[in-house]
């Protein structure tokens, strides 16, 4: 049986729906009308131990809605959830013990305490042995660069340094699954690659499962091999990051710098259906095309045809536009035979 598994989850919540204005303000006090907004419709998940999961949607799409039904914050309106065999809502306490939860816009940690005396505190309550603890400890210190600051309380760290030891906090008692909410947003490139290293380092070594929720597509690229997008509370995608940017990254970008100007071609190819010339200066441009009317060869030689090329390169797919153009309804997924 999968590690976490969800059926028919649904969540529904009960919006304020206020007219505009004082005469709207008064009047939603007398006769308060209420809308059911559905956040999470009829979802079916089901997650392998040791999987990386990318759970990615637009605001609004569902995503924190579902972490939070899975972590045991959040009843379902209906459907069902287990998580390593337990009903996350219902034995919320032993649900707590096998999982990790990182919310990157909030802290776990106490505010006033130097970090080490929380990751004590976690210790205490989730019973850590010692040698699980001193071993933890020292790797994720060493890890995540944090020896520097665990001597610091929370409210005097910095977001990146927070970050860190939110995410050492979540992990100290080896929990099976973590749950990763936004865990590098804000941060710099130095410490979301320490971050990135860390995550990918405890799923490998520990078979850690990994659902991660992020708007970085970098994260994505990184960590996970497993893609699934939530749109209007609802899955419209679900499989290998591989396969979407194969199947549904259609537009290829190759640049091309020329040894003179080419103003024939570069009228030709702004005037061709399926093409997109993108010019920098007269002598490098980049054209971008559909790879499911074009070759990338048939691309290179009609400009070969037109000049000498002294450098070309071509651009891999990107994950980003595929979302994109999920999030802007251009690619409908479904009828692409996902
Ligand atoms: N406590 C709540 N009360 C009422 N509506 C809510 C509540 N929590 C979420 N919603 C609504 O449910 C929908 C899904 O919200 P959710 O926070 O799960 O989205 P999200 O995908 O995590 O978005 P983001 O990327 O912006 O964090 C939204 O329309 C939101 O307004």
């Amino acid at each position: 049986m999968s590690i976490i598994e969800a059926k028919g989850l649904s969540k529904s919540f009960m919006q304020a729906v206020k007219e505009p204005g004082l005469k709207g303000a008064v009047k939603h006090l007398l006769i308060p009308r209420h809308i059911e907004k559905m956040a999470v419709q009829s979802l079916d998940l089901s997650i392998e131990a040791g999987e990386t999961v990318a759970y990615v949607g637009p605001n609004g799409a569902g995503k924190s809605t579902t972490i939070k039904m899975l972590t045991g914050i959040l009843m379902p309106t209906a459907g069902s959830i287990s998580v390593n065999g337990i009903n996350p809502y219902r034995k919320r306490m032993e649900n707590a013990a096998q999982i990790g939860a990182v919310f990157g816009q909030r802290t776990q940690l106490w505010w006033d305490i130097p970090i080490v005396e929380s990751f004590s505190l976690l210790k205490d309550i989730y019973q850590i042995p010692d040698a699980v603890y001193k071993t933890n400890l020292e790797m994720f210190i060493e890890m995540l660069g944090m020896r520097e600051f665990i001597h610091l309380s929370a409210r005097k760290l910095s977001l990146g340094q927070r970050m860190r030891a939110d995410l050492a906090a979540a992990l100290l008692h080896n929990p099976p699954i973590v749950y990763l909410d936004e865990p590098t947003i804000g941060l710099d490139v130095s410490v979301k690659q320490k971050i990135r290293e860390f995550i990918k380092k405890i799923n490998q070594e520990q078979q850690t499962t990994v659902m991660l929720t992020t708007h970085d597509l970098g994260d994505i690229e990184d960590l996970c091999k497993r893609l699934i997008i939530i749109d209007h509370g609802s899955i419209i995608y679900d499989g290998s990051l591989s396969e979407v940017k194969s199947r549904f990254a259609r537009n290829r970008v190759i640049f091309f710098q020329v040894g003179s100007p080419l103003p024939e071609l570069y009228q030709q190819l702004s005037q061709t259906p399926g093409m997109k010339l993108d010019l920098q200066n007269d002598q490098e441009f980049s054209v971008s095309f559909d790879r499911y009317e074009y070759t990338a060869s048939e691309v290179v030689s009609r400009v070969m045809k037109h000049g000498e090329v002294i450098d070309f390169r071509m651009e891999d797919a990107n994950i980003e536009q595929v979302i994109k153009a999920v999030y802007d309804g251009n690619l409908n997924l479904n009828e692409t035979g996902a």
